[in-house]
């Protein structure tokens, strides 16, 4: 399994500047590369109650569409972060796009402050079966409550997308929290953080340090500071071998509460039971 990762930096409120970096990406991606995973509203950048209106967009809509050509025609599959816009709400967002169309979309669970008066929090953790694995997305804060990831391995994932928005100083947290996620749950978890220094004057810095963690908790890969695609080789037998002595999903005795639902297609979801539930936008 080989997963490109677009440490790529994004113009916060410049869609079609983000757009036109993504699909450059795609297009310098390797032939025999199975996904590309760009950071947390790579497209949108970080907006802001003022503009996420003109940023956000609809999942059926023009954005997507472009990205979905460029699957297809890359025979790739795409991890990126989004605004979403539905029904007249916003949605901080993760597509997995795949040659043959939309496989999931996730919308953040937990709210940073940066979210916060801008985005609905999401109310579901999802997963679906790509490329013969069962694949799950978080979002940036969300890898910070064990209980996300945890969610995630109760539905059966295996390989987790973490789209990251990280800033100064959080990569430490970061870093931490991703090893241990990956640990504790026995999945892959590849992470890939926004590196811009200076983004269009919201005073945010990026430290980048997007890293792919096997099921042991081993670093496999991880990137500097600076902008980078990196190409990172899975060996996928670690699955099996992190789970042969022990597998912590089999083995617990705490629930999370909240219940897992399937759909016709095979998407896979946990019902969130908040505790309390943020501000809504
Ligand atoms: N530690 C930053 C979390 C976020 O921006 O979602």
């Amino acid at each position: 399994m080989r997963i490109e990762l677009a440490q790529l930096p994004c113009e916060d409120g410049n869609l079609q500047a983000n757009l036109k970096t993504a699909l450059a990406a795609i297009a310098r991606t390797r032939s025999d590369s199975d996904l590309i995973v760009f950071p947390e509203t790579f497209l949108s950048g970080f907006p802001t109650p003022e503009n996420v209106a003109s940023l956000a967009q609809p999942l059926d809509g023009h954005a997507v569409s472009l990205l979905l050509g460029a699957a297809r025609e890359h025979k790739l599959s795409i991890a990126i972060g989004l605004a979403e816009a539905c029904d007249g709400r916003f949605f901080n967002t993760t597509v997995l796009l795949t040659p043959s169309g939309l496989a999931m979309s996730y919308r953040k669970v937990h709210m940073w402050a940066s979210d916060q008066g801008v985005f609905a929090p999401g109310e579901r953790i999802e997963c679906c079966e790509w490329r013969g694995l069962q694949v799950g997305t978080l979002i940036c804060y969300d890898i910070e409550f064990p209980e996300s990831a945890r969610a995630q391995a109760i539905l059966g994932t295996e390989l987790l997308l973490v789209t990251d928005g990280n800033m100064d100083p959080f990569g430490p947290v970061h870093r931490r929290a991703i090893v241990a996620r990956a640990m504790e749950n026995q999945m892959f978890a590849v992470l890939v953080n926004r590196c811009d220094r200076n983004s269009s004057g919201t005073g945010l810095q990026f430290p980048g340090e997007s890293v792919v963690v096997d099921p042991f908790g081993e670093i496999v890969a991880e990137c500097g500071a600076g902008p980078e695609q990196r190409v990172v080789e899975l060996d996928l037998t670690v699955l099996t071998r992190a789970r042969a002595q022990y597998d912590y999903r089999k083995e617990r005795r705490i629930g999370l509460g909240g219940a897992v639902h399937q759909d016709k297609n095979g998407r896979r979801w946990f019902s969130v039971e908040p505790e309390n539930t943020p501000p809504s936008a």
